[in-house]
Order: C-alpha cells, then sequence, then structure tokens
C-alpha cells in the first residue's frame, strides 16, 4: 500500500545541520551532576547536534531503573541553557508528551515498543497535534515496515512534518551478535516506500555492546542513512541503564574518527559514465535471467500436467533435496553466497509447486 507524507527535511528545523545528524548523550539521565557533565564534554565535539537523555525508561522486566522521572527535563533544560544544544528524550505516553512539550524539548521520540502499539502512538499524535514538534519515530520491535509507517502516518495526519525514522534493530531469537537483529531490509524497503523520510541508525541498540557501534554505524552510512544516535556516558562502567553499550565522549570522538560517510551520488563525471554502463549490463544480465525462470517455469508446469495425468504428487522431496545440495555447491563454486542460493532455490521450488498444484487442481 502506497503512502504519501509531507515531511520536511531535516535542515528545516535544524539549520545548523551539516550532515549528517549525530545525536549523543547517556542512556539514562541519572543525576543533574552526570547529565551536564556529559553533555559539557559532547558540545566539544562539534559533530553532535542534539543531546539525548532518557528520562523514562522503558524496562523489559520490573525492578530495573525505570529512569529519573519528570526532574530529568529540568536537566535538559539546563544541559540546553549551558551548551546551546538541541535536547531530546522518549515519550511512551501522552503525559510524557505533554510535559516535554511543556518542557521546551526540541526533539521527542518514540520507542520501538510503543510504535507497536497505534493506541499509544495515536494517543502520543493527539498530544502533539498542531506544533511544529519534531518526532522521531523507532522501528517496531518486529520487523514490520507497515507497522513502522503506520505510526508515521498517524503523526503526519496529526500535522507533523518533522519527522525522523529511527533503525534500532529488531528483537532476535537465538544465536546472534547483535542485541537487535538489525534486519537492514527493513530499512530499505521503508526507504523504497518513503525516500523522503530522513532515516537514522542507532547503532547502541542494535550492537548491545560498544565493540561492535563501529561497524554498525559504519554498515548505516553505507547505505545511506541520514545520521546516527549514539549513547554515551562519562563512565559506562557505572551506568545505571545499558552500560555495556555506552561509550565515553572521547571514545565516541574515536569512533567518528574512523567512519566514513558516503553520499547517495558522486559529481565525478568519469564515476557516473562508468557506472552507467555497468548497471546496462545489470539489465540485459537481469533481462537474461528472467527468461530463464520463465523457460524453468515453463517446463515445471509441464512436469505438473505430466504427474497430473500419471497421479503423482506435485512435491518430489528427495528430488528437491538433491537439486538443492547441488544448487548450494555450484553456487560455492561460482562464488554465490549459500544463504543467498538456498533462499533463492527456496522461491524458486515454492513457486514451481504452487503452479502445479493449481494445474491439477483445475477442472
Ligand atoms: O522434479 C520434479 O518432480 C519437479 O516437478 C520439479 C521441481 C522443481 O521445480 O525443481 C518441483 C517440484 C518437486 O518437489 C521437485 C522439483
Amino acid at each position: 500500500m502506497g503512502i504519501e507524507l509531507d515531511i520536511r527535511p531535516m535542515k528545516d528545523w535544524l539549520p545548523q545541520l551539516d550532515n549528517p545528524l549525530l545525536i549523543s548523550g547517556p542512556c539514562s539521565l541519572e543525576s543533574e551532576e552526570q547529565t551536564l557533565d556529559t553533555a559539557q564534554q559532547l558540545a566539544k565535539d562539534k559533530r553532535v547536534f542534539v543531546f539525548r537523555g532518557g528520562v523514562w525508561k522503558p524496562r523489559t522486566r520490573p525492578g530495573s531503573f525505570e529512569g529519573v522521572g519528570s526532574v530529568g527535563l529540568k536537566w535538559l533544560q539546563q544541559v540546553k541553557k549551558e551548551t546551546g544544544l538541541p535536547v531530546g528524550t522518549e515519550v511512551a505516553n501522552a503525559q510524557h508528551t505533554e510535559e516535554a512539550l511543556n518542557a521546551g524539548l526540541d526533539v521527542l521520540w518514540i520507542g520501538a515498543r510503543s510504535t507497536a502499539s497505534p493506541f499509544v502512538v495515536q494517543e502520543i499524535a493527539d498530544v502533539v497535534k498542531g506544533t511544529d514538534a519534531v518526532i522521531m519515530v523507532k522501528n517496531p520491535v518486529n520487523p514490520d515496515v507497515q507497522l513502522w509507517m503506520g505510526a508515521l502516518e498517524r503523526l503526519n495526519q496529526a500535522g507533523i512534518k518533522n519527522l525522523v525514522g529511527i533503525h534500532r534493530g529488531f528483537t532476535s531469537f537465538g544465536d546472534s551478535k547483535y542485541r537487535n537483529y538489525p534486519n537492514w531490509k527493513t530499512f530499505i524497503e521503508l526507504r523504497r516506500l518513503l525516500p523522503n523520510l530522513p532515516v537514522i541508525c542507532d547503532p547502541s541498540h542494535i550492537a548491545g555492546k560498544r565493540e561492535l557501534l563501529f561497524e554498525v554505524s559504519q554498515k548505516a552510512f553505507d547505505l545511506g542513512m541520514d545520521g546516527l544516535m549514539i549513547e554515551s556516558h562519562r563512565d559506562p562502567s557505572c551506568a545505571m541503564s545499558d552500560a555495556e553499550q555506552q561509550v565515553t565522549p572521547a571514545d565516541l570522538a574515536k569512533i567518528l574518527d574512523k567512519l566514513i560517510i558516503r553520499q547517495a551520488t558522486s559529481t565525478n563525471k568519469q564515476f557516473e559514465n562508468q557506472l552507467e554502463l555497468l548497471r546496462n549490463r545489470i539489465d540485459t544480465l537481469d533481462t537474461e535471467l528472467m527468461e530463464v525462470l520463465s523457460s524453468r517455469m515453463e517446463i515445471a508446469r509441464e512436469i505438473g500436467r505430466y504427474k497430473k495425468e500419471n497421479n503423482v504428487t506435485a512435491l518430489q522431496i528427495s528430488r528437491w533435496t538433491e537439486l538443492m545440495n547441488n544448487r548450494i555447491a555450484t553456487g560455492e563454486k561460482l562464488n554465490l553466497n549459500r544463504t543467498f542460493v538456498q533462499i533463492l532455490f527456496q522461491l524458486i521450488h515454492e513457486d514451481s509447486v504452487r503452479m502445479q498444484t493449481e494445474i491439477m487442481d483445475e477442472d
């Protein structure tokens, strides 16, 4: 389902922005002193454009530190006064939103668990209606691009044009080196559906550990994301939440020094010409690929008709297993990724079986 949102570019509400947008600050605000000290250090690095600090912390289980609450808004106001940095926090219900707006916060964001709940998003949208608030929407915990877009749409319908998506990864099951699996394809799909929506990455929540922050941040820039939100604490070892994934402002600067920021296009004519030549070759190969697929499917249909006449099942598990093993081995010789080959042939086989059963069930 296609939707068009009326979205303003980030520079309209943050004129000092010199791409990309970097938001940083502690996971949770813990004391006025910790807040101001971290903010002062971050403000010295001119690459940080917005200071963040969690005030109300949605925790998975009760009993964990749930944030300092409303008093933290005063500390954020103080940060703004002392450093000149715009400030932001996460809101999870109407009351948080009202308080944050009244405190003059510059940026509010909706967390992954809240984005997954349309009632919560609507409640927040009703409060911000008619204001020129800047609202960032994290992806929902599950990789459902429609749910993510739905949240953005609700806010846009409430007149909010200063919208940004935040990619923070998705709940992982089983073994994963990430705290939240990045599933980059969900971002790619969101960008395809809403090309004018700025989207930043939250490497802290994807990585879950500071050692992976650089790798995830670089990947975000390789894909053309518009910024990063990275948690920073003056002393992560004694942070009251997410200690493993926070970095000191000094370590943040080291990560930023190493990152390569890529542009969507290049002004180099030679590059553009060469790219066009290579893209033409891809177009030709894709046409051949489709023609080969079409011939393959035609044979599968023929087999289907034949099986129908002879009362034989569409699914032939031993042939399918043998075929898959063979294609993976061939793929390896041809330098094709194993998972890619597996998924590709699963899709082809699935459609082949679908067509054959349709033929069999025709009158
Ligand atoms: O070999 C067959 O029996 C086929 O119908 C072809 C095919 C395939 O598309 O490769 C389709 C269904 C079977 O489960 C196995 C293989």
